[in-house]
């Protein structure tokens, strides 16, 4: 049997109908990318099997993108990871409804722990826990609250079924800085769930020091402002991490 190598999850995040990336998340510190279905495409054309799609205005509670990602998710052959601000039935409903693969709740984890948990347990592996985090400290609403403690949380989490979870660094998040490689061995010695980097990536080496997470837990990482700047291409990224 092949070892299991690291998915890539390239990132579109979605603020004002724009594809952007911001900095350390921060509102305000966005650069345009424009259309976010022809970025969406572009990945899917480069062979990418998942897209990271996030609606930012509605993590930030600045409104939302909700058409725009749905209709990106629908017009995906490959599995869309789908994010912000998914918080009560309707919101979760409708995002599953796009025929996404699977969502990642923030927020909601931290707020409404117990919808939270009805939600894990009523969907299983197609809710994704992320964990937005500086230092230890878990951020919801767009990353300007205060969450609680992360590994507290974790153990949480894993005691309720959680199939999963996405691991941001904020500090890292858009800095292209590196992966906190520290901080994803040290959730992957804390659960036994897969773990899905993000934040930092910057190099083809930086997926190599990633890869060599596989083993302990990490099972994909997503690249977002690396691609867009252009430090590497999709097509080089998963050849280093078929490799
Ligand atoms: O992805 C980002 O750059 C980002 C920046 C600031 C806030 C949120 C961001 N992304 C993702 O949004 C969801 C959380 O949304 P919610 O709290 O459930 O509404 C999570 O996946 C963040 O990583």
């Amino acid at each position: 049997m092949t070892a299991p190598t690291l998915e890539l999850l390239p990132a579109v995040d979605v603020r004002d109908g724009q594809a952007v990336r911001l900095v350390h998340g921060v509102s305000g510190s966005e650069t345009s990318y424009g259309s976010p279905l022809d970025a969406a495409l572009a990945w899917q054309r480069s062979g990418a099997e998942w897209l990271h799609l996030v609606d930012l205005d509605a993590a930030f509670g600045t409104g939302d993108n909700r058409a725009l990602v749905a209709e990106i998710t629908r017009a995906m052959d490959i599995k869309v990871e789908l994010s912000g601000g998914i918080r009560d039935d309707a919101t979760l409903a409708a995002a599953l409804a796009t025929g996404c693969t699977r969502v990642n709740l923030g927020t909601a984890a931290l707020e409404t722990p117990e919808w939270a948990a009805k939600a894990i347990a009523e969907h299983g592996d197609r809710i994704a826990i992320g964990l937005d985090v500086r230092g230890t400290t878990l951020k919801g609403r767009g990353w300007t609250s205060e969450g609680g403690d992360l590994y507290e949380t974790l153990a949480r989490l894993d005691s309720e079924g959680c199939a999963r979870y996405v691991v941001t660094d904020i500090g890292k998040d858009g800095t292209l800085t590196g992966p906190n490689l520290e901080l994803l061995k040290n959730v992957c010695a804390a659960t036994d769930r897969p773990v899905v980097a993000s934040g930092g990536i910057s190099s083809l080496d930086d997926l190599r020091a990633l890869s060599e997470l596989v083993p302990l837990g990490v099972e994909g990482a997503i690249v977002g402002k690396a691609l867009y700047a252009k430090a590497f291409t999709l097509e080089e990224a998963l050849k280093v991490v078929s490799a």
